[in-house]
């Protein structure tokens, strides 16, 4: 396993062009946040329209569209139960990501479908939260497409069958490769699994042990995905990032929250631009 360090980070972030516009930076289409998890979702959002990704629109409860733009109104909204709307918009992106406070509803795992249905292979998928466990729950089969999990290790359980005491990097590379496709297998030293390469994050601490952290990190790694040409540069400098973040907070704080690292994403970023360090 190769380590994620700083100097290598700092290769993935490039100046951003003069001659570029909101559709260079790539449109994200958030999917998730039912009735009582409508928080998980905004910070998704944010963390993707903070990381600097052109356009993006969130597609969650109606209950929660208010609240989302007051918080966030750079983001767009439309209403999670409504098929035709979601498949419409599932057209018009570059990078899906679903599952942050989506629930495990008979009606969140229909959204799941439908998505699998509709998104094509030049797109990008990202499954966190919910969307991992209603893909084991409902023993779904996998679009065709370019696909990345986030799970923590109990989603990674659901996902592998692989006990928590079993998750070695022998075990975690078999089930990547069935599963083809990209893992980012959360814990403290957070472990990325491409089918060509592992990595292990070298950045973190347990002042980030809060609810939405990772589903912030599902957004950063969203945000990232739209702008960087190498995805898996952008997975890994997204997951480097978030926890570089935490760690600066943790100096002074015992405890980090999840909209902080989403407030310090665009001065961090600058930080580690290329040529800058
Ligand atoms: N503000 C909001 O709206 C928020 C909404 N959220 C949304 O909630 C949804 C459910 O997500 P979830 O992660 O809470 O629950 P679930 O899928 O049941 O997994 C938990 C199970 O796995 C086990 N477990 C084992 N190892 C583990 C590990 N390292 N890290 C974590 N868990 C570990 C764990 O074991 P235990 O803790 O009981 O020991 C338990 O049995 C999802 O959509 C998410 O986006 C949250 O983000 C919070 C903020
Ligand atoms: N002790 C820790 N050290 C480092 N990172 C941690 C620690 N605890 C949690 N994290 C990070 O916080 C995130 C937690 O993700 P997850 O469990 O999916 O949270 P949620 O679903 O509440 O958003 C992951 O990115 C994980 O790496
Ligand atoms: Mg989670």
């Amino acid at each position: 396993m190769k380590n994620i360090t700083a100097d290598i980070v700092q290769q993935f972030i490039p100046k951003r062009k003069e001659d570029s516009y909101k559709g260079t930076y790539g449109k994200v289409l958030v999917i998730g946040g039912d009735q009582n998890m409508g928080g998980a979702i905004m910070l998704t959002a944010s963390a993707a329209v903070y990381s600097g990704a052109g356009l993006v629109t969130v597609a969650t409860d109606p209950k929660n569209h208010t609240a989302l733009h007051a918080r966030l109104p750079e983001a767009m909204v439309l209403d999670l139960w409504d098929a035709k709307s979601l498949e419409e918009q599932i057209k018009k992106v570059d990078i899906v990501v679903m599952g942050p406070g989506l629930g495990l509803s008979e009606q969140a795992a229909e959204v799941v479908e439908l998505v699998f249905q509709h998104i094509h292979k030049e797109q990008q998928l990202i499954l966190d939260g919910s969307a991992i466990s209603l893909v084991a729950q409902e023993s779904l089969s996998l679009p065709e497409t370019h696909l990345t999990f986030t799970p923590h290790a109990g989603e990674w359980k659901k996902l592998s069958g692989i006990s928590k005491e079993d998750q070695t990097v022998e075990k975690n590379k078999q089930a990547q490769k069935k599963l083809d496709a990209t893992i980012v297998l959360k814990g403290s030293r957070t472990e990325i699994y491409f089918c060509n390469d592992d990595w292990k994050n070298t950045t973190g601490n347990p002042a980030m042990a809060t609810g939405g952290m990772g589903d912030t990190l599902a957004g950063m790694i969203a945000g990232f995905t739209a702008q960087l040409p190498d995805k898996e540069q952008a997975t890994l400098a997204a997951v480097y990032l978030h926890s570089y973040i935490g760690d600066a907070l943790a100096d002074q704080q015992y405890v980090v929250l999840p909209s902080q690292i989403i407030e310090a994403i665009p001065s961090f970023m600058k930080n580690f631009e290329q040529q800058r360090l």
